[in-house]
């Protein structure tokens, strides 16, 4: 007998026929419904380890399948067959939690490929802890719970994903945990920060070149998509990417195929896009320096990241984890947080977040002597200068040079050390501080010899 089951439904018998015989060649029981009442009868009389359903159906449609079965069944993958062109109805399906799209005509080698995945759900750990700790999100506030629980969702579709908050909250790390917990687990997962690839290698290094297709292309290379081949492609500082660029990409997510540099041919590609900025993307678009049409294709489902302020209980929790961290790392004995610095990093305001608590810890530790970590030894930027606008007092003096453009470097230069000192030299942060891109701040820092 069959070790999985699976539901078709479709109003149109010759595809629902299509369908099962694809299925039931991988191995599968089928049952057919033609329509949302009679499938929800089938749903209600035994478990399914797979479902298909059309979009549009006579009494009703796909959306109110998947609804039912986000209660009834949370772990039933349900691909979703759609029309060409309806890429409102693709999307919010996706939203509602499909596991993938199947378009019309249906291609069945990409149907066999999709109830592959669908099955191999079934071995991916459901649970987010159960992935290796040193993977692991901590937390444990209410804001943390229900992140853990939207992962655990997003990482049972194929859907792209555009994870949102600040500098330092843990975006690279809740990108993995989609990664892992998907059934690309065993494939790679290929992280790039887009914003610092320099602007004339970005083509080859996103697509690969061929050997000789320009100066310094000494052997073939692969590029990331192709590098990410089967796997989770993490596209952070995503709104660095130059509008050239963006076009490009956008192709490529499309036409879900690269060209390489030099080369004639397209290679087809199977790569999830999970992507990141700390910058509110929507705002990008309305100001034009991100396209609208990218921006659609990477928002499908938006994920958000707290800031470190939102869980201040969590402080505890992660001091721990990142003092255990270094002892290990560093064979050293573990010491613990007297009071008055446990309190004070409790009240403490970490505009860079994890990644500044971090810093602090890890700075920390190397400075404390005895068993425990003193409010010294943590050395925290008093509040006070933290909130100082950074050139307070530069329009109160009469300025005066016979050299401007020194004297501008000068300010510029004080003002990115400040940004970045106040960042504890995470660049990120700092370039946000500054209001200006990343990349501007790299070229700047170069510029003025800042190290
Ligand atoms: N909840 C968490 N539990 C444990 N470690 C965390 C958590 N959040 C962040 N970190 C750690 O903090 C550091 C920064 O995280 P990460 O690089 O994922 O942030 P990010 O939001 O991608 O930053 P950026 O925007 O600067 O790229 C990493 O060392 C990460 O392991």
């Amino acid at each position: 007998m069959s070790q999985y089951a699976a539901l078709i439904i479709d109003d149109e018998p010759d595809i629902r026929e299509l369908i099962a015989m694809t299925l039931e060649r991988m191995d599968l029981q089928c049952f057919q419904a033609a329509n949302v009442s009679e499938a929800l009868a089938l749903l209600k009389q035994r478990p399914y380890h797979f479902c298909i359903t059309d979009m549009k159906l006579p009494d009703g449609n796909g959306l109110e399948i998947i609804n039912f079965c986000n209660a009834q069944h949370p772990n039933m993958p349900i691909a979703m067959i759609t029309a060409f062109g309806n890429v409102d109805l693709a999307v919010n399906a996706l939203k509602a939690g499909a596991f993938d799209l199947v378009a019309k005509p249906i291609d069945i080698v990409r149907l066999r490929e999709l109830v592959h995945a669908a099955l191999r759900l079934t071995r991916v750990p459901a649970n987010i802890e159960a992935v290796p700790s040193s993977e692991g999100l901590l937390g444990q506030s209410e804001v943390m719970h229900t992140l853990k629980e939207k992962i655990r969702k997003v990482a049972r579709t194929q859907a792209p994903v555009f994870i949102h908050g600040e500098s330092g909250t843990g975006k690279e790390l809740v990108a993995r945990l989609i990664h892992y917990q998907s059934v690309r687990a065993d494939q790679p997962f290929i992280a790039v920060n887009c914003g610092a690839i320099p602007k004339d290698l970005m083509e080859s290094e996103f697509f690969g070149h061929r050997k000789g297709s320009f100066t310094g292309a000494n052997s073939d290379k692969a590029g990331f998509f192709k590098a990410a081949q089967g796997g989770t492609l993490f596209l952070d500082e995503v709104a660095e990417l130059p509008l050239d660029m963006q076009a490009k990409l956008l192709r490529v997510i499309q036409e879900k195929a690269v060209r390489s540099v030099g080369s004639e041919h397209e290679e087809s590609i199977d790569v999830r896009v999970v992507s990141a900025s700390h910058k509110d993307l929507q705002q990008l678009v309305d100001e034009e320096t991100f396209r609208q049409d990218l921006f659609f294709r990477l928002n499908v489902i938006q994920v958000s990241v707290p800031r470190l302020a939102e869980r201040p209980e969590d402080i505890p929790l992660l001091s721990q984890h990142f003092i255990r961290k270094y002892a290990l790392e560093w064979g050293m004995p573990e010491v613990s947080l007297d009071a008055r610095a446990a309190d004070a990093l409790l009240h403490y305001t970490f505009p860079g977040n994890v990644r500044e608590l971090e810093n602090i810890l890890q700075r920390a530790f190397t400075m404390a002597e005895g068993d425990s970590i003193s409010l010294e030894d943590l050395s925290l930027t008093p509040q006070a200068e933290r909130i100082q606008p950074l050139l307070a007092d530069t329009d109160a003096e009469r300025i005066e040079t016979n050299n401007l453009e020194a004297y501008l470097e000068n300010i510029e230069r004080q003002a990115i050390t400040q940004a970045l000192e106040a960042t504890r030299w995470n660049k990120t942060a700092a370039a946000e501080k500054l209001g200006i891109s990343f990349r501007a701040l790299r070229y700047r820092c170069k510029k003025l010899a800042i190290d």
